[in-house]
């Protein structure tokens, strides 16, 4: 896994990359809007003299003026108004694009990148990279979009001075590369306060998040004050970092303020003296100070955009850190397909560490024929999910090998080898779409009567039945809201529409009512009737089914056999099922 450094990104990196993969492609769009711009500014311009010249018409008592006043005023305004319209609407539909362009580009790299980075971060954290992150970078190009037309009148401005005396213009360009200086540290400042802020919004996201995830469990456990406090502590230190920011921000317009009066002080100074001496003339001095006013106002926007650039790259690193994600688990250059398998799996002293280094397998030997259930059972943390992950390949083994049918798992395709397995997983995820959609992702293209064959295998029709839209209920809607049992025969109904050869079952911790209890049993049944599977089980019943029980400890199988023998050894299992089974 890789990540961009956050620091060592400068401008030109940053936002060049955004142009050449995000924004280039729109050059057309953009140009439309510059011109648009530079038609609003020309008839701006106009718009001050035409003002000026019908003001001294009228002065005149100049009847004729009074007939065509009114057409001239329209035909300034008009083209005006409407390149304005134009620009806007332009860029709004160009920068909107962009924005999700890079959307869609980031939630693709984190569908496809490695389990380990998605568990990284807070899933909050992460979204709120599509929120406040994005939103800054569109900032940064719709006042960019800008600054185009502010460099256009300051080279105008500059143009027309440099006519009139390049001495001075070259004297007063001077002083306002002067200001760069500062205005480059505050720049660099707000780069890292931004970046803090950013990340700090991803927390602050969680924490939210997190506050109204858990609404029962903080209800219950009355942890308002207790949420209340971690978060207001969140947004307190976000207020603080706005406010650090703010207050670099603030400080660039006086300057730039500053430096015009340094540069007319310097200005009336010099040309004093060349009037005094006869070298320049009194127009000179008003149109050098017509045109130092001209570009004053662009010269503060250019000011605060180069600013907020530097704000904006934090979160652009922050993005091409998920856009650049490096996976490890993918395939290899010479991966096949995996042929149908019959589902005989195969660990060879396989050894697992997660990213962060804790050792979470330490030698797996196990062989499950074709079509056979084995259960593991082991305290928390002894490596049960760990040995799940590994058969869909969300994790590659660290040493040691995984065979189906003999194929090493790494040297098949990642999409052949997934197509062959089915989870159903203890919390039995279910999207906002309709059932029939839910349970139809075991199997993309299934037909509706697969689908509530499945179902009814699942001992899911009948409830499903009763709903008021049936199978086209949606989640959420009326009457789509399911308890856990249902939610986890509905799991059932999509594993068994897979059709994989094998399965892997992590078993609801939480016990059911007697009759849901009969009904997954039975759904089980013909879910597990000849595939491979392997269940983490909770339930005495799954266990007295299945054909051979592994107890884990700390990364290793220390006991093997059926329940009769291992009860007999009267060792970890026979601890395990005094301690959970027991009363089942
Ligand atoms: N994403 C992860 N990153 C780092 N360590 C992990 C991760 N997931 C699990 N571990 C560690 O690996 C070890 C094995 O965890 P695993 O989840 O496989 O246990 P388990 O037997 O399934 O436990 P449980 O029954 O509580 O789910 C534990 O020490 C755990 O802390």
């Amino acid at each position: 896994m890789h990540s961009a450094d956050a620091d060592g990104l400068t401008l030109a990196q940053g936002y060049g990359r955004l142009w050449r993969t995000y924004v280039r492609r729109h050059w057309r769009s953009l140009l439309v809007a510059g011109l648009m711009t530079l038609i609003y500014a020309v008839t701006t311009a106009l718009m001050v003299r035409a003002t000026a010249w019908l003001v001294d018409a009228f002065d005149a008592r100049d009847a004729g003026a009074l007939a065509w006043a009114p057409a001239v005023i329209l035909a300034i305004t008009l083209p005006r108004g409407a390149a304005l319209y134009a620009q806007k609407t332009l860029n709004i539909r160009t920068m909107t694009t962009i924005e999700a362009d890079l959307q869609k580009a980031m939630y693709g790299a984190l569908l496809s990148a490695d389990l380990a980075r998605m568990q990284q971060e807070p899933p909050a954290s992460l979204g709120a990279r599509f929120t406040a992150d994005i939103g800054l970078v569109r900032e940064v190009m719709d006042r960019g979009v800008n600054t185009v037309a502010a460099v256009a009148t300051i080279i105008g401005a500059f143009t027309q001075m440099l006519l009139i005396d390049w001495v001075l213009t070259l004297g007063t360009m001077a002083i306002f590369l002067l200001a760069m200086t500062p205005i480059n540290t505050i720049g660099a400042r707000l780069k890292r306060l931004s970046r803090q802020a950013q990340a700090q919004i991803g927390q602050m996201t969680a924490k939210v998040n997190e506050g109204l995830g858990g609404a029962r469990l903080a209800k219950t456990y009355r942890l308002e004050s207790y949420l209340a406090e971690t978060a207001n502590e969140s947004f307190d230190s976000l207020r603080g970092l706005k406010v650090k920011m703010m207050d670099q921000q603030a400080r660039v317009e006086p300057m730039m303020e500053a430096f015009g009066g340094l540069a007319l002080a310097g200005l009336v100074l010099f040309v004093g003296t060349r009037i005094a001496n006869g070298t320049n003339s009194i127009g000179d001095f008003s149109g050098f100070l017509a045109g130092l006013a001209i570009a004053s106002q662009p010269m503060r926007k250019i000011g605060a955009i180069f600013t907020l650039a530097s704000q904006g790259l934090a979160a652009l690193s922050r993005i091409y850190a998920l856009l650049d994600v490096q996976n490890t688990v993918v395939d290899r250059p010479d991966a096949r397909p995996l042929p149908r398998v019959s589902g005989a799996l195969s660990f060879r002293d396989v050894h697992f560490a997660y990213p962060d280094g804790s050792m979470a397998l330490r030698g797996i030997d196990l062989d499950i024929p074709a079509g056979q259930t084995v259960a593991l059972v082991g305290r928390s943390g002894a490596g049960k999910s760990t040995v799940f992950n590994l058969i869909p390949r969300l994790y590659d083994a660290t040493s040691g090998s995984v065979t189906l049918d003999g194929h090493d798992l790494r040297e098949v395709t990642l999409a052949s080898l997934r197509d062959q397995v089915a989870l159903v997983s203890q919390d039995s995820v279910l999207l906002t779409d309709t059932i029939a959609a839910n349970i139809g992702f075991g199997r993309p293209g299934a037909s509706r009567a697969e689908i509530e064959d499945a179902a009814r295998d699942a001992a899911a029709h009948e409830f499903i039945s009763r709903l008021p839209n049936g199978f086209d209920t949606r989640l959420g809607e009326e009457g789509g809201s399911f308890s856990g049992g249902e939610r986890q025969r509905l799991a059932i109904a999509r594993a068994i529409l897979r059709d994989a050869p094998v399965l892997l079952l992590d078993e609801p911790t939480s016990a059911l009512d007697a009759e849901s209890e009969a009904a997954i049993r039975g759904a089980l049944k013909r879910l597990t009737a000849g595939r491979t599977t392997l269940v983490i089980a909770h339930r005495l019943s799954t266990i007295l089914d299945s054909d051979l029980i592994c107890a884990m400890d700390q990364g290793r199988i220390v006991e093997r056999g059926t329940h009769a023998e291992l009860l007999e050894r009267n060792g970890l299992y026979a601890d395990l099922y005094r301690l959970q089974f027991g009363k089942g």
